[in-house]
């Protein structure tokens, strides 16, 4: 089987071939019609949305060959809002980004597209026992998703760009020696988020994630995000517009805690 990508020969649109999911029910990302986002106090505005994450003490990245990722090993912990009483654990975070500012984010708002995209990724350590027992659970998955868009550096992020240049090739692994507050990549505002039931964005696409989707962008700097551009994917390509395009939303609804 020819490794899925994002080029022409390999890309989103060729997915449903490997992975028939990709044209099922509860598919991610999608396009958010703010209007059409239901307000909901009562689920959402009871028990607020809460992350406890322990900083780092070291940074663990990785060139997967479709994303750089910073793989979690401290306890952190999200609670409430669309969770219930499920505490879901940190597991990794990693990044979607186009080749130029106007695309790279996964969803889109209004059919707006930003610069890239940060996923947090979660599972429920409530019911499961691990990340791979719950990948494949229909309520096993919390992802965060923070839009990012071309603006100041962000400080916390820097740990990344700075070392894109030494994970160049898909395979590349580099521990650094500096701590990292993953809650510090959050937006300041992490009251106001859409959320929804939906998938991973790239195979598998298990449709086992409550994705929350912040809406205050964060900001970096043109460097911080030519970094990612000039990061080199598994078929030796520059890893540049790794993000699926938005799904169809079906019989879903989407929920907003903000009016
Ligand atoms: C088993 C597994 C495989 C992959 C590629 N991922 C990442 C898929 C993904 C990237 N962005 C949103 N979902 C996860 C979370 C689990
Ligand atoms: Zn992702």
């Amino acid at each position: 089987m020819a490794h899925w990508g994002y080029m022409t020969t390999n890309g989103p649109s060729t997915w449903g071939k490997d992975f028939p999911i990709a044209n099922g029910e509860r598919q991610s990302p999608i396009d958010i019609v703010t209007t059409a986002a239901e307000y909901d106090s009562d689920v959402l505005g009871s028990n607020a949305l809460s992350t406890n994450y322990t900083p780092e003490s070291e940074v663990k990245l990785v060139n997967n060959g479709h994303s750089i990722m910073c793989q979690i090993t401290k306890k952190g912990v999200l609670t409430g809002g669309p969770l219930g009483k499920d505490e879901y654990r940190l597991e990794q975070f990693h990044l979607h980004w186009g080749a130029e500012d106007n695309r790279g984010s996964e969803h889109t708002v209004d059919g707006k597209m930003y610069a890239s995209e940060l996923h947090l990724v979660h599972w429920n350590a409530s019911k499961y026992s691990s990340f791979a027992d719950a990948v494949q659970k229909p309520d096993g998955l919390a992802v965060l998703g923070i839009f990012i868009t071309p603006g100041v550096a962000c400080n916390q992020f820097k740990v990344i760009s700075d070392n894109c240049g030494k994970l160049k090739t898909s395979g590349a692994e580099m521990t650094v020696d500096t701590t990292l507050d993953p809650t510090l990549l959050l937006p300041s505002n992490t009251s106001d988020y859409w959320t929804y039931l939906g998938s991973l964005t790239t195979p598998p696409l298990f449709e086992s994630v409550t994705w929350i989707v912040f809406k205050e962008p964060v900001e970096y700097s043109k460097e911080q995000l030519l970094a990612l551009r000039n990061l080199v994917d598994s078929d030796g390509n520059h890893m540049q517009d790794n993000y699926r395009p938005p799904a169809a939303l079906k019989q879903r609804k989407v929920k907003k805690t903000f009016t």
